[in-house]
């Protein structure tokens, strides 16, 4: 993945970065990018040998680690181990989450926890876990969480989802007035529907949703994967030194459309 987004003011904030669902999709080119520019990168998500081939894709530093970050103890081994030699990493990008598309009245207990687990709970434990050293050590931090456009538009099908990324750009909000203080950024980048192989075998490969979105995206196309990497370079860069507790939102101009997916999911009598 290109290094060419980082240039003249827009270098790296910090020469390492941590990057929750590096080894896919939205993440994956993040991590790329970053190793790209000389960035020291550590890759977090649950498969390992996803993570070692993105590894072996960079000709940069690339580490991989393995653990669910609905899982506070197997982050916390994630950040001692990517601390171990270079002391608390100042930037971090959680792009990791799931979601899947159902009628809200077939979403189980088990399923709304499974997505708000990876969409809002494990976000907050990334964030306190890589906070808490920079906090203690007085360093100043960056960190660029993918909320979603689901955040701030209603899409039936992706309540447990939109009610999640709402709240993580809250809690986004909300740590970006408790931290800044002390010297940490943090801001959401939002995107609204991009081809990536999680996101294809939940969503998009659904004919019927695929068309619905395409419908109300007033740019009339997906976004391409390079067209997140210039605002996420920009989040991530020393340009981005006055912004904070800001959402992105790079969706096409999609949640400006008032009802997506409203033939997909038609009422039930
Ligand atoms: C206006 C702009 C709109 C933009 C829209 C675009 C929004 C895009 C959002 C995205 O997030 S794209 C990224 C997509 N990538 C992924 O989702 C990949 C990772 N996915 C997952 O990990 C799973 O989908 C998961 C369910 C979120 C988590 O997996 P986990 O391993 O925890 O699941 P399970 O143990 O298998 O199941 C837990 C629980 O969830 C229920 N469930 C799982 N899948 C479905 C489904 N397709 N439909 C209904 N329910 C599902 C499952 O039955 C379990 O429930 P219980 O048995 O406990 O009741
Ligand atoms: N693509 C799109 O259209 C949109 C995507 N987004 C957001 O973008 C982000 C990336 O999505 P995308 O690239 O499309 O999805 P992918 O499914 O392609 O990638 C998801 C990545 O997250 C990891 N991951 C998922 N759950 C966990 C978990 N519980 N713990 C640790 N790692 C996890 C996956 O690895 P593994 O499965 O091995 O754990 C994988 O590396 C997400 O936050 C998503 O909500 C938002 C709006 C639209």
């Amino acid at each position: 993945m290109s290094s060419a987004y980082f240039q003249g003011p827009w270098v790296p904030a910090a020469d390492r970065a941590l990057v929750t669902g590096g080894s896919s999709g939205i993440g994956r080119d993040i991590a790329l990018m970053l190793a790209g520019a000389g960035v020291e990168v550590f890759v977090v998500g649950r498969r390992m040998e996803r993570l070692e081939a993105v590894a072996a894709e960079s000709d940069g530093s690339i580490t991989p680690l393995a653990a669910d970050i609905r899982d506070a103890d197997a982050v916390d081994a994630a950040f001692t181990a990517a601390e171990a030699e270079g002391g608390p990493v100042p930037l971090l990008v959680n792009a990791a989450s799931g979601a899947f598309l159902a009628a809200a009245e077939d979403i189980s207990p088990g399923g709304f926890a499974a997505v708000v687990g990876s969409s809002l709970n494990g976000p907050f434990q990334v964030l306190r876990r890589w906070a808490q050293p920079l906090l203690g050590a007085g360093t100043p931090g960056a960190a660029m969480m993918v909320s979603s456009a689901l955040a701030e538009r209603e899409v039936p099908g992706a309540a447990h989802s939109s009610a999640a990324k709402a709240g993580l750009e809250a809690l986004i909000r909300s740590l970006a007035v408790e931290w800044g203080p002390r010297g940490l950024r943090i801001n959401s980048l939002a995107p609204g529907a991009f081809s990536t192989e999680g996101a294809d075998a939940g969503m998009w490969s659904f004919g019927p949703v695929h068309d619905a979105a395409l419908d109300n995206i007033p740019l009339g196309r997906f976004g391409a994967s390079d067209e997140l990497l210039g605002p996420a370079a920009f989040l991530l860069s020393r340009a981005a030194g006055y912004v904070t507790g800001a959402t992105v939102v790079v969706d096409g101009g999609w949640h400006l459309s008032p009802h997506p997916f409203g033939s997909v999911f038609p009422p039930r009598g």
